[in-house]
């Protein structure tokens, strides 16, 4: 079988960092459209477009709907076609900067992701997650580029809600379960070929840095301050939860949370608080001992994560809620099948006794 790791071109992290935009963007073309949404545009649209204008590169800003969604991506591509942007820019969170790479897949050229949060692994990868416009879950669109240059300024970052630097966290630990789980399994990563030694260990380093740091960063976070610790943990929840769950291959707690998103109450919850959940539901269905899943419980009520149905919104889920989340979860296509021999019924089992699990730890038991 053939091994394989894929990354983006350059990966570029620090405090004020969005300042070298236009120098680091300049080679690759003249013009440039940034998309980002209302509140990320107030954030970072101006310096965005000194910085490309300081660079001799024109810039082309552009307000983003907040849904990764087909008909966004049209508009917005229409919009990078009329423009003949030879660069495409997204700039926000998982959703923003994967309408960025989808509209690049249409138009062509450059793509640049703008993390303004660390609250997914979403900057690095070379796809897209499409929902519909009210927010279901739809498809993963795959490419055959990655981004060209991913650029997170840590101080945009430490400015941002806490909320989404502790769901990174989130999405993060789970590159790590997920990856080891499919390489336990001899399962594929998104290249449906075999991971790298390279690919494990970058998603072993990645809990490592959470573990050791995810505290004190989360601190340093709800302070809005960058210390070492959160550019360790911003490094973790980006560049290396990036390049492992992509090279490493996803498992049960992305079908998880794939299958959560069925069900409305869910959409106020972030991806990766979802995905939280997805790890629990994912370390039961791996029978690990109590110590083990009490560890990682815990860990997640330290840094503020829901840890239960109830706290992802689902307050007492129906049969049929359960059952929709479980066959979701198990559809063709969904990478608990990388992993795991896994039927609806388990799944279903494994979300109810990880809601328990959750329930006990978060009373102290
Ligand atoms: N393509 C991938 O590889 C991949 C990987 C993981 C997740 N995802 C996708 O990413 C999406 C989730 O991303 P998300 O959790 O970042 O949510 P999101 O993209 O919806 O962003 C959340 C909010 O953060 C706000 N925001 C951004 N920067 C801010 C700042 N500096 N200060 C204040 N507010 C700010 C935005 O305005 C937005 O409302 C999901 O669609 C998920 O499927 C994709
Ligand atoms: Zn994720």
């Amino acid at each position: 079988m053939i091994r394989s790791f894929k990354s983006p071109a350059a990966y570029v992290q620090g405090r004020d960092a969005l300042d070298q935009l236009g120098d680091r963007l300049a080679p690759s073309g003249e013009s440039a459209l940034v998309l980002a949404d209302a509140d990320v545009l107030e954030i970072v649209g101006d310096r965005a477009e000194a910085s490309l204008e300081d660079a001799d590169v024109e810039p082309i800003l552009e307000e983003f709907g907040g849904e990764s969604s087909e008909a966004e991506i049209d508009r917005l591509t229409e919009i990078a076609r009329e423009a003949d942007a030879d660069a495409i820019v997204g700039a926000g969170g998982g959703k923003a900067l994967d309408t960025a790479k989808a509209v690049r897949e249409n138009t062509g050229g450059a793509m640049v992701s703008v993390p303004t949060i660390a609250s997914t692994d979403a900057p690095t990868s070379a796809l897209s997650v499409i929902y519909s416009d009210e927010g279901e879950f739809e498809r993963y669109w795959f490419y055959v580029d990655h981004p060209d240059l991913v650029l997170v300024d840590t101080a945009v970052v430490a400015g941002a809600p806490v909320r989404f630097f502790r769901s990174g966290i989130a999405d993060a630990m789970a590159t790590w379960f997920e990856a080891d789980a499919v390489r336990r399994a001899d399962g594929e990563n998104f290249f449906d070929e075999e991971p790298t030694h390279a690919a494990h260990s970058l998603s072993r380093l990645c809990y490592d840095l959470l573990r050791e740091h995810g505290r004190s960063a989360v601190q340093a976070i709800e302070r809005g301050i960058v210390t070492e610790s959160v550019e360790a943990v911003t490094e973790a929840n980006t560049l290396l939860s990036g390049l492992g769950f992509e090279n490493g291959g996803i498992a049960a707690a992305h079908s998880v949370h794939n299958g959560l998103t069925q069900l409305e109450a869910t959409h106020h919850a972030t991806h990766g608080e979802k995905v939280n959940f997805g790890i629990v539901t994912q370390l039961v269905l791996e029978g690990r001992d109590d110590a083990f899943v009490d560890d990682v419980v815990d860990f997640s009520i330290e840094l503020g994560l829901p840890v239960t149905l109830g706290e992802l919104g689902v307050d007492d889920p129906t049969e049929d809620d359960l059952e929709r989340v479980a066959q979701a979860a198990v559809a063709e296509g969904e990478t608990i099948h990388n992993a795991f021999d896994a039927s609806a019924a388990e799944v279903r089992d494994a979300l109810l006794a990880a809601d328990d699990l959750g329930a006990r730890r978060r009373a102290g038991d």
